[in-house]
């Protein structure tokens, strides 16, 4: 089973705010992603807008709606409140209508994404996020860290999907730490658990050209999304070509 790649354009989005002007635009390095072969485009538009800016998740969802085969990912904490021009998580998904909404537990005064939900204190708050979600349409991914119990409880609230946070998984990898067979073994057991509750399992978070094979070695994973890494390699081997290289892994 081949592994759908999403590209997250974060980093492009990054480089381009920190001048005035749309250079480099982000819709059109989405294209590129696309045309290079990328399954789909994930972006996770924060309050701060340190990165994607609404404008951009409109531009990349008319993108993406014009091209078979394709999906766009929006990734975000629900309960972040509006803030100046943006609109709020369920607002932009309203509005786009994305494949797949990924929620994600992040604070807004996080440098990055760093945990999956505890689903032990927050199953009552998500459940009317969920139903909304899924009267749009939406195809509901959870941030989950790799632990039966809470993806367990995923399953109970009845989203389709969890991504697994790889982040601990591949800060071990380039320590070249002895836990990475056991650090997998534990992504492969979650990914077990989740299957057997009828969970597709996604996966992201530092995930790149050196860890990438490893992780993949677990069976069923449906979709890696992967920016940080990817917008690096492609500083030295060019965009098309860093596509390209994440896809013969994902397609391997
Ligand atoms: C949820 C996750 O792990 C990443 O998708 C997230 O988008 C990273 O956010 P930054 O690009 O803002 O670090
Ligand atoms: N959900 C993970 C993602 O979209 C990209 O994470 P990263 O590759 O930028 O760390």
């Amino acid at each position: 089973m081949s592994t759908a790649l999403s590209v997250n354009l974060n980093k492009i989005a990054l480089l381009r705010n920190s001048r005035e002007g749309d250079f480099p635009s982000v819709l059109a390095h989405g294209k590129i992603c696309l045309d290079a072969g990328a399954d789909g485009l994930t972006v996770h538009p924060r309050p701060d807008q340190r990165h994607i800016r609404p404008s951009d998740v409109y531009q990349l969802a008319e993108l993406v709606a014009g091209q078979e085969g394709v999906e766009f990912n929006i990734e975000g904490n629900p309960f972040a409140p509006a803030k100046g021009s943006y609109p709020g998580l369920l607002k932009l998904v309203e509005d786009t209508r994305p494949h797949q909404c990924t929620l994600v537990p992040d604070s807004n005064d996080q440098l990055t994404s760093d945990h999956g939900f505890d689903l032990t204190n927050s199953t009552e708050q998500l459940q009317p996020i969920i139903r909304q979600l899924h009267k749009l349409g939406v195809r509901i991914s959870l941030f989950m860290d790799p632990d039966p119990e809470q993806i367990r409880l995923a399953s109970a609230l009845g989203v389709e999907r969890i991504e697994l946070y790889t982040g601990p998984y591949a800060e071990r990898f380039l320590q070249g730490s002895q836990q990475t067979q056991d650090d997998l073994e534990r992504y492969r057991l979650a990914t077990e658990v989740a299957n057997q509750c009828g969970l597709e399992v996604n996966a992201g978070h530092d995930l790149n050209l050196q860890n990438l094979p490893a992780f993949l070695a677990i069976p069923n994973i449906a979709e890696v999304s992967i920016g940080h890494a990817l917008t690096v390699d492609a500083l030295h081997m060019g965009l098309v070509n860093a596509v390209a290289a994440y896809r013969r892994i994902c397609q391997s």
